[in-house]
């Protein structure tokens, strides 16, 4: 093995992207874009979730952590499944706390808390002012295309936190989602499975 590719990880292991961050900021969009760019497999955290989170979300009450944790399961396996079969996956899942996203990195089987450079989940945060997301939760509600009221965009704005030894990428969230796409494939470029970009 050249002296070069022994610094660089093994690309056959597969990579988690989780695009992340509050209701709205654009996580569904620009998840689904990086999957078809990378050619891999999309999973959209609120197809995960039980009927009575949508429900309750949708009577304009936040999910509590206990509401959270089974659905972070389920993501957290569906992540595991992927990167088992060495495969890359683009996740759309708000993950607004840090004990919500170490059970997201957990969908790497060798992941050691608190080790986040080597994990194999990533996280993208796309990040917006409260008017900006307050006018497209709005929007998108008053078009009837989804169960997540405007009410509660305070709640989640409020409880996302990021802890900077975590790394994260936080980027605006109103630049074109191509533009954020093209940024998130050339950071991982050199972890992810894919050659389809
Ligand atoms: N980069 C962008 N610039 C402008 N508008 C955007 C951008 N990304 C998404 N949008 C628009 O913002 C709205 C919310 O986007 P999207 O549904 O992807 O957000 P989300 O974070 O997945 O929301 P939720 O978590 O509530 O499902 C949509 O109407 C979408 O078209
Ligand atoms: O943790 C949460 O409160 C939920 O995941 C919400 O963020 C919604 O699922 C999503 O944002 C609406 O689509």
């Amino acid at each position: 093995m050249a002296g070069s590719d022994l610094l660089r990880p093994d690309p056959a292991t597969g990579l988690a992207i989780v695009i992340m961050g509050v209701s709205g900021c654009g996580k569904s969009t620009v998840a689904a874009m990086l999957a078809d760019a990378l050619g891999c497999g999309f999973v959209e955290a609120d197809d995960y979730h039980s009927h009575a989170n949508k429900e309750k979300m949708s009577r304009g009450v936040p999910l509590t952590d206990e509401d959270r944790l089974p659905w972070l399961e389920s993501l957290r396996d569906a992540i595991r499944e992927r990167l088992g079969r060495g495969e890359d996956v683009a996740v759309s899942c708000s993950a607004l706390r840090l004990k919500y996203r170490e059970v997201l990195r957990q969908g790497d089987i060798s992941y050691k808390p608190g080790s986040y450079e080597t994990c194999r989940v990533k996280f993208v945060c796309l990040e917006a002012s409260a008017e900006v997301i307050a006018g497209r939760v709005e929007r998108r509600a008053a078009e009837g295309g989804h169960f997540m009221p405007a009410s509660l965009v305070r709640s989640q704005l409020d409880l996302l936190e990021i802890d900077a030894a975590e790394g994260i990428t936080v980027v605006d969230a109103t630049v074109p989602a191509h533009a954020i796409v093209q940024a998130t494939v050339a950071q991982f470029r050199d972890e992810l499975a894919s050659t389809a970009c």
